[in-house]
């Protein structure tokens, strides 16, 4: 069988959808699930979390290979317009400023229409769109014009803390307010939003039928979901009803060094070294001594990792989906094995990484697809430990990190550390906690010349390679 193929008809069942609009996987191009371009454009007041929700839908479409980009208007009115020249900017009765602010959305919406022509999938446009008008000029170019698929998301916050915690969050910091202090720039934003407010006009189910919307309240206290259309909408309506802005912290750890780990060789189901049993009364200690509110241990099925957290005091679940890549033919090989026993293999592999496919194994792309519940159950979670393997920490990262198909499968996951991932504004912060007790180091960074092995690899053939499983 050809490197790339998988066996099974089961094959169609574990991509599950993905194979609705292409077959192939393995030849370097990532799947392409959208029949037509879609424009998903936000609705709401100032500070309601429009900006949040374009960027964290973005990050997940990418992830899940869907080429997304967000254009944000706001950033074209800064172009537009050298200087922020306050609140006043946005009376609606401002004609000259309201010139502006149209010229800036057709402009928006061209390069939107530009970018899908030249092999975009799906373009977020972050903008107020608070007006019918404003929705009326979106679907005649977007649907009339470009047949494109068009889908409204709307979101209405009458909380105030919620709005007060965005504006303090991200709009003071805001490009805009650059010379103002703090409370110039709050009293500002809030006139801002009365000028928006004075023309606001939710998305209505009499008044606007025909539209496909969605509608998230208090940032998901409700949901209201209308006409919308097929698999590409209902996916961006199942993730956007998961999300939630509570605080919380997610860990992210490998299992202790393994016995495998000393011995250079991949895959497998080892027990832990005796530095990695070290760890793991080390990971206990760290975690008990954080007082993590409800927090929450996710391990594979392995006993490495189900190992590593046997101390650890806090409810846990197995999850088969963070199990390490499965390299197939190449399971329980050192890389020097591999190299010598399918050098084609190899040399495929650093071609491309994210892409290629051990035969009879996995590829980080079809792991992107098995871990997509576990993400989606991380996302809908308070604090959580995912105690997992390098392969499948790239791919959690990548997620949290927004990284390419490119750069997820040499992200740097090393043995006993802890990677600490807190949400802050718009993205994460990241914090690597490295625990004093040394481990082999297993990352292998693309080489200059695919199939090249470096010194750190070089010299332990394992005797006794495992032979097809
Ligand atoms: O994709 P590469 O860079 O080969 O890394 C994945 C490999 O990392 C390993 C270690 O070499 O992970 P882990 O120890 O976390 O289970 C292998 O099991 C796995 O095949």
């Amino acid at each position: 069988m050809a490197t790339g193929e998988k066996e099974s008809s089961d094959n169609m069942i574990s991509l599950g959808w993905k194979f609705l609009n292409k077959e192939t996987f393995g030849n370097g191009e990532r799947a392409n699930y959208v029949n037509s371009p879609h424009v998903i454009a936000m609705v709401g007041l100032p500070a309601r979390g429009k900006t949040y929700i374009s960027k964290k839908l973005s990050r997940y479409l990418n992830w899940i290979g869907i080429n997304t980009k967000v254009f944000n208007l706001g950033e074209y009115r800064r172009h537009a317009t050298d200087a922020y020249r306050s609140h006043e900017f946005f009376r609606p009765d401002n004609e000259e400023a309201m010139a502006i602010r149209q010229h800036c959305a057709e402009l928006a919406l061209e390069d939107v229409c530009n970018w899908l022509e030249n092999g975009g999938e799906v373009a977020v446009f972050d903008a107020t769109n608070s007006t019918r008008d404003r929705r009326q000029m979106i679907r005649e170019i977007v649907v009339k014009k470009m047949g494109y698929k068009l889908f409204f998301v709307e979101s209405v916050c009458d909380d105030p803390s919620i709005i007060e915690q965005n504006i303090m969050e991200v709009k003071v910091s805001s490009p805009d307010y650059r010379n103002m202090n703090m409370d110039e720039a709050l009293s500002d934003f809030r006139l801002r939003i009365e000028h928006y407010q004075e023309r606001y006009e939710p998305l209505s189910e009499e008044l606007e039928k025909d539209l496909s919307y969605m509608k998230i309240y208090n940032t998901g206290e409700k949901v209201v979901v209308h006409k919308h259309e097929g698999h590409i909408q209902s996916r961006i309506v199942y993730y956007l009803m998961n999300i939630h802005i509570t605080p919380r912290t997610i860990y992210l750890t490998r299992h202790g060094e393994s016995e495998h780990n000393l011995q250079g060789l991949i895959g497998g189901d080892s027990n832990l070294s005796e530095r990695g049993r070290r760890y793991a009364q080390a990971l206990a200690k760290y975690i008990d001594e954080q007082q993590i509110e409800g927090l929450r241990v996710w391990t594979s099925w392995l006993k490495r990792t189900i190992q590593t957290v046997a101390d650890v005091n806090a409810p846990q679940e197995r999850w088969k989906a963070l199990n390490e890549i499965d390299a197939g033919i190449c399971e329980e090989m050192t890389y020097e094995d591999i190299q010598l026993r399918f050098p084609e293999e190899f040399k495929a592999r650093d071609q491309n990484k994210f892409a290629y496919r051990y035969p009879r194994g996995e590829s980080y792309e079809d792991l992107v697809v098995r871990l997509e519940p576990v993400m989606m159950e991380l996302e809908r979670q308070g604090n959580v430990l995912v105690v997992s393997h390098q392969a499948v920490l790239r791919c959690v990262l990548a997620y949290f990190l927004d990284k390419s198909a490119d750069e997820l499968p040499y992200l740097k996951v090393p043995l006993h550390t802890i990677i600490k991932l807190t949400p802050v504004a718009y993205g994460c912060k990241v914090e690597h906690i490295m625990l004093p007790i040394h481990a082999v180091d297993t990352h292998r960074a693309k080489p200059e010349v695919p199939g090249q092995l470096d010194a750190k690899f070089v010299g332990k053939p394992n005797p006794n390679p495992a032979e097809k499983k």
